[in-house]
């Protein structure tokens, strides 16, 4: 487990903005030395919004982004193109202004006629990670695995009490969110703790006692963002507000 560090910024409109010149940084840092990047996105208010932010940011034009891969931590389980996709949102906020290649971004897949439920959508998924993950492993080294939190200190779509928590493999179908829509996929601990960088983002006093309930390490079947980490950093991004200083 890697080191974790706690940074506040004074309100959700700056940590999205300097969490999107965090990301551009990190993408920039490892392509000096590494041709391909694996970034894995998070949906939720400041999530989309970090990315919106990113689409502002300039320093995007430095990115080559035909190196750089895109997946996710967690999908509502609905048809492509609903707005309640965390796909669709981050299409709309980023992915339409980047030329990342199309075989770069990995949905999860949405609800279809060949995708009839979660569990369909969670193996193909799994089988999407392992194409892309290198000898001996079954999903990609993630370089930046982003995570937004609800007020229930859920991460992806790991939430309190929920069988997923101890799921064995690297994804997972969701039945009975707490959150709608009530179908879900998610990735596992297994998948997140294999990241390097696991990155928790969270905005808004609403957050403030899951925040504190999962830094202090409360068990995850009550606060699962307590089991979010890396294998070499685990960054806690926060506005004063969630950070219970506002
Ligand atoms: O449903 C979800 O919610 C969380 C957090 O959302 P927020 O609006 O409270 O920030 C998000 O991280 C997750 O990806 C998403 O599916």
């Amino acid at each position: 487990m890697s080191t974790r560090s706690v940074v506040v910024h004074p309100d959700a409109a700056l940590l999205a903005k300097a969490t999107a010149a965090r990301l551009l940084t990190a993408v920039l840092d490892r392509q000096s030395t590494a041709p391909r990047v694996d970034l894995c996105l998070t949906g939720g208010t400041v999530g989309i919004r970090t990315l919106a932010e990113v689409a502002q940011d300039p320093v995007h034009e430095a990115v080559d982004w035909t190196g750089v891969h895109l997946w996710w931590g967690d999908e509502r389980f609905l048809a492509d193109g609903d707005g309640d996709r965390n796909e669709t949102q981050a299409r709309a906020a980023l992915l339409r202004d980047l030329p990342v290649p199309a075989e770069n971004i990995h949905p999860i897949p949405a609800r279809s006629s060949s995708v009839p439920d979660p569990e369909t959508s969670a193996a193909l998924y799994a089988d999407e990670l392992a194409a892309h993950a290198p000898d001996g492993s079954s999903v990609p080294e993630f370089d930046v695995l982003l995570l937004g939190m609800g007020p229930d200190a859920h991460v992806a779509s790991l939430f309190p009490g929920h069988p997923e928590l101890s799921a064995s493999g690297f994804t997972a179908p969701v039945h009975g969110s707490p959150k709608p829509p009530s179908e879900r996929v998610t990735l596992t601990y297994a998948t997140i703790r294999s990241a390097r960088q696991v990155w928790v983002v969270a905005a808004g006093a609403e957050k403030a006692d899951a925040v504190a309930s999962s830094l202090r390490g409360d068990d995850v079947t009550v606060a699962p963002a307590s089991g979010a980490y890396g294998t070499e950093r685990t960054l806690w991004l926060l506005d004063a507000a969630a950070a219970g200083s506002a």
